[in-house]
């Protein structure tokens, strides 16, 4: 008889009887739930706001473009509709890029070559700047198409991101054994090593297959977030970094955990160190 008692078994006893876990679960739901519907309620009253007064200056967020979008009996979409997709883009969009640029960082104090390179880069596009020419080059904020241009950047993201999946698991079932990790059979012996260079030919970045490079899944169900994740990381990555040198606090211990996102057990320590002038004006090429 006890053959018949397997895990699924006890989790949807659980869930039918809203047992354990499945409680804590339940209500950890109902909180998200409950915030997402307070953020639509308060946009709907500003839009409404805004309409009766004629202003025409509107947020352009993801959930403002919703609202404004019309389903396919060309009705606008519903609240509960709203809030799933609210909850959907703050479970997929938030931690794991910000879990992803822990582990870049942590890989990026272990391999200050890489952080030159970059810095190197970086510097190397602003220079391009009527205002970076002339002197003023600290209050940079870098525009999408310089951000385009960072190739040796994307190429340090993803390395980092194929060696630490903010997505560690899936849950589909494989037919095969697969191995864990980077396999020496794809990228070499040198599999464990950070070294964007892998992803790049002749300087110029090039795209990995999504079934060698898994990060972002493959097939239909392809991260929906993938260019604007990496718009977003190599923004923040390449705004610190043309700022600061980001040193990890010794001996802080790093250790991957894994859950639904595969973040740090204790966060990264670090400290920020301002660059000087000099370390920037040798990047520079203004003359
Ligand atoms: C480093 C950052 C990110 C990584 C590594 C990542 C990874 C993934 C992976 C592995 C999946 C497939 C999950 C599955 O079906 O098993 C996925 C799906 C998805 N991601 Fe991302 N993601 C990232 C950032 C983002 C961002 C910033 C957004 C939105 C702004 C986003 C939106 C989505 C959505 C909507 C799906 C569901 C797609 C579907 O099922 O059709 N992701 N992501």
């Amino acid at each position: 008889m006890l053959r018949f008692v397997t895990p699924m078994y006890i989790w949807k006893t659980m869930r039918y009887f809203n047992l354990g876990m499945e409680k804590k679960l339940k209500h950890s739901i109902n909180r998200v739930d409950e915030f997402a519907e307070d953020v639509i309620q308060t946009r709907k009253e500003e839009l409404s706001l805004q309409c009766d007064n004629n202003m025409s200056k509107q947020r352009s967020d993801l959930l403002t473009v919703f609202m404004g979008l019309k389903d396919e009996a060309g009705q606008p979409f519903s609240d509960k509709f709203l809030r799933d997709i609210c909850f959907n883009f703050i479970l997929s969009g938030r931690d794991t890029s910000s879990e992803a640029l822990s582990w870049f960082f942590w890989l990026l104090h272990h391999n200050p070559r890489v952080e030159e390179r970059i810095l190197e880069e970086i510097c190397g596009i602003v220079s391009e700047r009527e205002e970076v020419k002339k002197g003023e080059y600290q209050s940079v904020i870098f525009r999408p198409k310089e951000i385009k241009k960072m190739d040796y950047l994307h190429a340090a993201v993803s390395d980092a991101l194929s060696l630490y999946p903010s997505v560690p698991a899936d849950q589909k079932e494989a037919r095969y054994f697969m191995k864990r990790g980077r396999m020496e059979g794809i990228w070499g012996k040198d599999c464990r090593e950070f070294k964007p260079e892998r992803w790049l030919r002749d300087g110029r970045f090039m795209n990995e297959s999504a079934y060698n490079f898994t990060a972002f899944n493959g097939g239909p169900r392809l991260c929906l977030g993938k260019d604007f994740a990496y718009y977003q990381m190599k923004f923040v990555a390449a705004s610190v970094i043309y700022r600061y040198h980001v040193q990890v606090v010794e001996n802080h211990p790093v250790v991957p955990k894994l859950a639904l996102t595969m973040y740090m057990k204790h966060g990264l320590k670090v400290n920020l160190y301002r660059r000087d002038e000099s370390e920037i004006q040798k990047y520079l090429n203004t003359n």
